[in-house]
């Protein structure tokens, strides 16, 4: 963990990542729920989801992944004679991803996980299409484009299982979520602020979630799936 937060600290986004206690406590809140399939939206260099890999047990939903994979590779969360990976990894970028990957691959968890470069919501739209993968991810945590956090959690209401937890991060957005509309922001803040605004309230009012709102790192807000 420590050698990919340098990583990520020496890379030139290194304020976009998620900070060590948010590491610290997705790895704990995982294994209390006891988390075997997860979901993670935005990756970046791999740092919350090596958190996230070393939370996840060997046996998780895997039958066995000691022989080599398939290829072509396996279709998307379906079960197969090999099993499959216990935790579904999308972002835009691979090049990030590999960057961080040998530190997952020398924390030796790189087996559970199932990478996938592009935007994360035709990945979800065909997830949906096969109602096997309806109700069935334990946690998901998403951090990448705020202006898409509600079509994610449209769909990832669906895709989580009831009980189970969608975990958004960045929901104090530096602060500005308190701030008055005319205050002085950085342009990245500002532009997203309405975003993130938009979701809180939306979270806040949607009676198919119980929600928590913690003020570890930039924010995270928990939404327990009740309905
Ligand atoms: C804040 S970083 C993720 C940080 C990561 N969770 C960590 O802890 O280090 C946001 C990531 O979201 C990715 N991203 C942006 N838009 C996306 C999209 N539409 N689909 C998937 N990933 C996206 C970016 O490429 C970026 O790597």
């Amino acid at each position: 963990m420590k050698e990919l937060r340098e990583i990520t600290a020496n890379h030139p986004w290194n304020l976009m990542t998620t900070s060590a206690d948010e590491g610290q406590f997705l790895n704990m809140l995982l294994k209390l729920i006891g988390a075997k399939k997860t979901m993670e939206i935005g990756v970046y260099t791999g740092y919350s989801l090596l958190a996230t890999a070393l939370a996840i047990p060997d046996d998780g939903t895997v039958s066995s992944l000691t022989s080599p994979l398939p290829d072509p590779p396996l279709p998307i969360h379906q079960e197969t004679e090999t099993g499959m990976k216990q935790i579904l990894a999308m972002d835009i970028n691979r090049e990030n991803y590999e960057l961080g990957l040998p530190c997952i691959e020398k924390a030796g968890v790189a087996h559970k996980i199932d990478f996938r470069e592009g935007p994360a919501l035709p990945v979800l739209d065909a997830l949906l299409e096969d109602e096997a993968n309806h109700g069935t991810f334990d946690f998901v945590f998403v951090d990448a484009d705020k202006d898409n956090y509600l079509n994610y959690h449209e769909r990832l209401m669906k895709l989580v299982k009831l009980g189970g937890l969608l975990g958004y991060d960045n929901t104090l957005w530096n602060g500005s979520v308190v701030l008055p509309a005319d205050a002085p922001m950085r342009k990245y803040i500002r532009y997203y602020r309405d975003f993130v605004l938009d979701l809180n309230k939306a979270l806040a009012a949607d009676q198919r979630v119980e929600i928590c709102q913690l003020p570890v790192g930039d924010g995270i807000t928990l939404c327990r799936r009740a309905k």
